[in-house]
């Protein structure tokens, strides 16, 4: 029998598929990992920004973690929008006595500039849920908040990813340069050393969702078993690929193209 490798997402959502959830889940797909959600909060958004959010209750979160965990099989998770503490404290309740992959997207802001965090939460999400991860994947602006360091260079990020894994004990760190740099590179911490991510830099404003899309395809990966390294590279590719293939919708930040690696694979064998 073949084997089913099953990921889950624990995140907010994005009506027009570009973001949260929905990004995860076409993800998941689109690399053939099992794909299953648990949602935290209802977000109206689109690529203008968010209109408006709904927290989910605190409780009903705990039902959807217990609907999954007590029947099905989860290979790796990864958690994207947890706006708030007492959310937080429900998932960590689970994630901690769940020896799985745990991809960590510290959401923060959206590409929009709206808040999708209460302040307060940000230090919840760096002492509890930060140590139970096996890779956590900031953006600068994201990063500098996990350490206090001001990032501006590429030694910075090297600096920031060492330190999120030596000082809060995040188990590696992949900080990614979409930011900062010419080249978008990225660069993992896995605790015994420095590995280096790079693509061209698309011209494009579809980037709505990237860091979900980037965090889905790298829980999917380790749901296969890949390694961690492996899962990056893969990752990287896939992302790359999603920008570089973006169809021009809506009339904010478009979403990526969750397909883009398939259509440019079957541009080459064509
Ligand atoms: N214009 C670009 N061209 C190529 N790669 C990019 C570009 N922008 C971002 N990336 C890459 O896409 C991935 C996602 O990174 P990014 O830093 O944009 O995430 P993010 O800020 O968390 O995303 P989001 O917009 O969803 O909040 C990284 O590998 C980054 O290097
Ligand atoms: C629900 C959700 N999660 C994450 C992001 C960040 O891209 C977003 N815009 N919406």
């Amino acid at each position: 029998m073949k084997n089913v490798f099953c990921a889950l997402t624990i995140a907010g959502t994005d009506p027009t598929g570009g973001a949260g959830i929905q990004a995860d889940l076409k993800t998941f797909q689109e690399l053939k990992s099992y794909g299953m959600s648990v949602v935290t909060s209802a977000v109206a958004q689109n690529t203008t920004g968010v209109q408006s959010v709904h927290h989910l209750p605190i409780d009903f979160i705990d039902e959807q973690l217990e609907s999954v965990f007590t029947d099905m099989p989860v290979h790796a998770v990864k958690t994207g929008m947890i706006a708030t503490i007492e959310m937080m404290e429900v998932i960590y309740e689970k994630l901690s006595r769940s020896p799985i992959p745990y991809v960590m997207d510290p959401v923060m802001v959206a590409t929009s500039g709206d808040v999708l965090i209460e302040v307060q939460a940000r230090d919840y999400l760096r002492d509890y849920l930060l140590p139970l991860t096996e890779v956590v994947t900031p953006n600068i602006p994201e990063a500098e908040f996990l350490t206090g360091l001001k990032i501006e260079s590429f030694d910075d990020m090297k600096k920031a990813a060492q330190t999120i894994v030596e000082d809060f004990g995040a188990k590696a760190a992949l900080v990614k340069g979409g930011h900062l740099n010419e080249e978008a590179t990225d660069i993992l911490y896995d605790g015994a050393g420095f590995h280096h991510f790079t693509s061209e830099r698309i011209q494009t404003t579809s980037t709505h969702g990237t860091g979900c899309t980037y965090s889905a395809a790298l829980t999917a990966h380790l749901s296969q078993g890949h390694s961690l390294v492996d899962a990056v590279n893969r990752s990287k590719k896939f992302v790359t690929a999603a920008l570089k293939h973006a169809h021009p919708l809506g009339s904010g930040h478009g979403p990526t193209n969750h397909w883009g690696l398939r259509e440019e694979q079957q541009e080459i064998k064509s």
